[in-house]
């Protein structure tokens, strides 16, 4: 018998054997439903028009549900019509309305057939989950219409009167627009975000508000993101390394318009430090124009050079305080021979592409001169106080992790760092060691401290430090990569050294017997466990899949991001998970004036359909009717009374 206190407690919610005994039908009728539709996306880097469309348009999975309820007989361009208008209800309906077409017949034609696509996309939940997500103002309209048989001649009047009073009393628009939400709503029944979501595109900010709003939605970190994470945390590098990358990349919209960080500072002592110097090897890249805030690229340039070595100062002092990182060899201004123009680079002399740096005194290559110590503080309070960055990173913090074990399957963005022998490799923190899924929790654990402790707290300030070691450290799961060579970017010609060693886990885990171990270290096993990555992005281009190890391994980082296209040969995947198949949906570059179907290919057949009970819920339903049973049995047998009112 559960604890009696427990039960109490749930006899509160079921005062009765009637209550009781009726959630156990509900609970037991959900168990034998097919599984929603679980949608992976990663690596979606700042690219809001394409991500955004992806997921109201549920990667073309809407666009494919209009075509099958009306059998493939509506003109092409009535779907694409209809489309539009369930992904963007609130825009066209706005549109049309201006242009004088939502007239009542139009209303009334869209209501019956976007309640058609609501009876197809609702068809596999139960009645009280579908009503659930409705507005409750049409709840109870959407319920008649979804389930009265329009076939039945008694109930085809009642049918269109409904349509009928909706229009004239001129609710019409608002009752499209619901309809529209509902069924972009049932269509992705939940959503995992492999990480990755900031930096190099224009607006992450605006992804961010999109998944604040999404129903079910969970976050697995990349290294991008816990660095706008650190960022928030106060973290000096992290704060200069976000900046970089997103002037680098001319985002001054995200951080200005968005965030609303003001760049001026940064922009004066920029302009006056380099007055001189065109500071060429920092032109920004330009992919896409700033709508808000254009900046000239040569001040560009100029800023960006300016927190860059800016950045490479505190990260040297960061490492000088961590010897435990292991990074010395990366505080590269001190390997500077300022008389010379020339860096060592593990041992080897380079000349140096830039050697003017006015800010740097040869003898104490990592402080800070007062006025960048003056911009850093006024920069940190801007990251620190700042109101939308803070609700954003609450919402990384309250709906992400590391690691994801759901479905049987194991979601995380990076790696689970390796040794060439497939042993896993050991990180040495504060006296002990961490490996595999132990590392992962240690990790997850010292990135919660870096926001949720007290600032003044010491071990606050370590786990903030760790926040830019997880950016780039050797052993960090979310980088996986032995060094990080920006430095050698900008300042070395030498392609040798800005290579950046990929942990052998990236060789190692395209093969079976690997996947398998790194599953098993998470407790999963069996044919349905897969691992799903993001990060590496797949060069599809040149032959490559994003299907490894005989299936069980997913690399779903198929280049949303427009830097790396010319490099995937794509624009992004969607992996989609239903209740008969995983499949991978391979799209094209974004284009807001067309719209493109992508190609979808089945990956793996699941050999049954996939019920609830088959499912993590499934589980968890069935421990509740358990509980919902031992309940009724305590009002049999007289340990806990009825409440009868
Ligand atoms: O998580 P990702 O996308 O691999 O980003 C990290 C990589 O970005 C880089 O900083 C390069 O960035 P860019 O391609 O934007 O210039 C690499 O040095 C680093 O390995
Ligand atoms: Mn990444």
């Amino acid at each position: 018998m559960k604890d009696l206190a427990y039960l109490k407690l749930m006899a509160r919610e079921y005062p009765t054997i009637r209550a009781a005994s009726s959630e156990i039908i509900n609970l037991t009728a959900i168990q034998g439903l097919p599984k929603g539709t679980e949608y992976f996306f990663s690596d979606l880097h700042g690219e809001h028009e394409a991500f955004i469309h992806l997921l109201k348009s549920a990667s073309g999975v809407i666009r494919e549900k209009i075509s099958e309820t009306f059998s493939h007989i509506l003109p092409e361009k009535e779907e694409v019509e209809l489309a539009n208008l369930i992904y963007y209800p609130d825009r066209i309906m706005n549109q049309l309305e201006l242009s004088g077409q939502a007239d009542d017949d139009w209303q009334r034609v869209t209501i019956y057939r976007l309640v058609q696509i609501c009876k197809v996309v609702s068809s596999k939940y139960t009645r009280s989950k579908v009503r659930k997500k409705m507005p409750p103002e049409f709840a109870y309209i959407i319920d008649e219409l979804l389930h009265v048989d329009y076939n039945d001649d008694n109930k085809r009047v009642y049918y269109s009167e409904i349509i009928r009073s909706i229009i004239d009393i001129r609710i019409g628009d608002k009752f499209i627009i619901a309809l529209c939400e509902l069924i972009q709503n049932l269509t992705i029944d939940c959503l995992h975000i492999i990480g990755d979501i900031f930096d190099r595109g224009p607006r992450a900010d605006m992804i961010m508000n999109e998944l604040l709003q999404f129903h079910d939605v969970d976050i697995q970190w990349g290294n991008h993101d816990i660095s706008w994470m650190g960022a928030a945390t106060g973290n000096l590098a992290c704060i200069c390394n976000v900046l970089r990358i997103a002037i680098s990349y001319n985002s001054f919209d995200v951080l200005e318009d968005g965030y609303g960080i003001n760049l001026r500072p940064l922009s004066m002592f920029a302009a006056r430090v380099y007055r001189n110097d065109p500071c060429e090897r920092f032109s920004p890249q330009i992919l896409d124009e700033n709508i808000y805030d254009a900046v000239d690229p040569g001040l560009a340039a100029k800023m960006h050079k300016a927190i860059a070595v800016i950045q490479f100062k505190v990260e040297g002092q960061i490492i000088k305080r961590h010897p435990e990182y292991e990074m010395n060899d990366r505080i590269l201004l001190e390997s500077i021979d300022y008389g010379k123009g020339t860096v060592t680079v593990e041992g080897k002399e380079y000349p140096l592409l830039d050697t003017s740096f006015p800010t740097i005194d040869p003898e104490n290559p990592l402080a800070l001169n007062e006025e960048e110590e003056e911009l850093l503080r006024t920069l940190q309070l801007s990251f620190m106080h700042n109101e939308l960055l803070h609700r954003h990173v609450r919402f990384l913090y309250s709906h992400g992790s590391m690691y994801k074990c759901y479905n049987s399957n194991l979601l995380y963005h990076g790696c689970i760092p390796m040794r060439e022998d497939g042993t896993f490799e050991e990180l040495l923190m504060e006296g002990a060691f961490y490996s595999g899924k132990a590392l992962m929790d240690y990790v997850d654990n010292k990135i919660q401290n870096a926001y949720f402790l007290p600032e003044h707290t010491s071990e606050s300030r370590d786990a903030r430090d760790f926040m830019w070691y997880l950016w780039c450290g050797a052993k960090s799961p979310v980088y996986g990569k032995g060094k990080m060579t920006t430095f050698e970017h900008y300042f070395i010609e030498d392609h040798q050294t800005h290579k950046e060693p990929m942990n052998p886990y990236y060789r190692l885990s395209i093969k079976e017997e690997y996947c398998e171990k790194i599953l098993k270290e998470f407790g999963l096993c069996g044919e349905s466990a897969h691992i799903i990555n993001g990060h590496v992005p797949v060069k599809i281009k040149e032959g490559e899949s994003p299907v490894k190890a005989g299936g069980r391994l997913f690399l779903i980082d198929g280049g949303l991001s427009k830097a790396y296209q010319s490099k995937t040969g794509i624009a992004g995947y969607t992996l989609i998970y239903n209740s008969n198949h995983l499949a991978l949906a391979e799209h094209k570059p974004f284009d807001p004036d067309k719209e493109s179907t992508p190609k979808v290919s089945v990956v793996e057949n699941m050999k049954h359909r996939v019920m609830v009970a088959d499912t993590d819920k499934g589980t968890e339903l069935a421990g509740r009717i358990e509980d919902l049973k031992e309940l009724v049995a305590a009002y049999r047998e007289g340990i806990i009374k009825e409440r009868v009112e």
